[in-house]
């Protein structure tokens, strides 16, 4: 089965105590009372750049250009029990945008700081790729959860 196309953005800011990173409360679909990424599906016709600047105005409103976009790589979530849910993720990071984020009927979006993430309330392999995309890294990574769809069977970094 082919995995799904879907991208993230992780808009991030400069505050008083740090680098902070702007993630949601999922209250929809997929992954629904998770702390996530800000991002979906990639439509038919569509590029990871178009579907992310379109996802994030959908889920925030917060308006992106194509040039506040920084490619940050790929995560491949595998999921072996469930494999309708595999998904090819690129990854993107901004740092300027336009418009306050406000919250949708799918997401409410909420500053984190970096260096104390909500891991707790979040997928359990976001500790395997995501502090290395909020410091400016690029990542490849093959992420395969367990059969419980919950916990990380394996994380590996691909070579490009
Ligand atoms: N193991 C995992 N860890 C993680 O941090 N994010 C994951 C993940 N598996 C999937 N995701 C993310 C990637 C993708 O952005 C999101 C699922 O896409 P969506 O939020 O668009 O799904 P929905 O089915 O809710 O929405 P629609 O596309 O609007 O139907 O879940």
């Amino acid at each position: 089965m082919t995995a799904a196309a879907v991208t993230l953005c992780f808009l991030l800011r400069d505050g008083a105590d740090g680098t902070q990173v702007l993630l949601g409360l999922k209250q929809t679909g997929f992954g629904r009372g998770k702390i996530v990424g800000i991002g979906g599906h990639v439509e038919p016709g569509e590029t990871s750049v178009q579907a992310v600047i379109r996802e994030v105005l959908e889920e925030t409103g917060v308006v992106l250009q194509q040039g506040d976009l920084t490619d940050a790589g790929a995560v491949h979530f595998v999921f072996p029990a469930r494999p309708e849910w595999d998904m090819e993720t690129t990854l993107f990071t901004a740092r300027t945008w336009t418009g306050d984020p406000q919250p949708s009927d799918e997401i409410l979006p909420e500053w984190f700081r970096v260096d104390t993430l909500p891991v707790d309330r979040m997928w359990q392999d976001a500790d395997h790729w995501l502090p290395v995309v909020l410091e400016g890294g690029t990542v490849n990574v093959v992420v395969t959860m367990d059969a419980d769809n919950e916990s990380v069977a394996s994380s590996r970094s691909v070579l490009p």
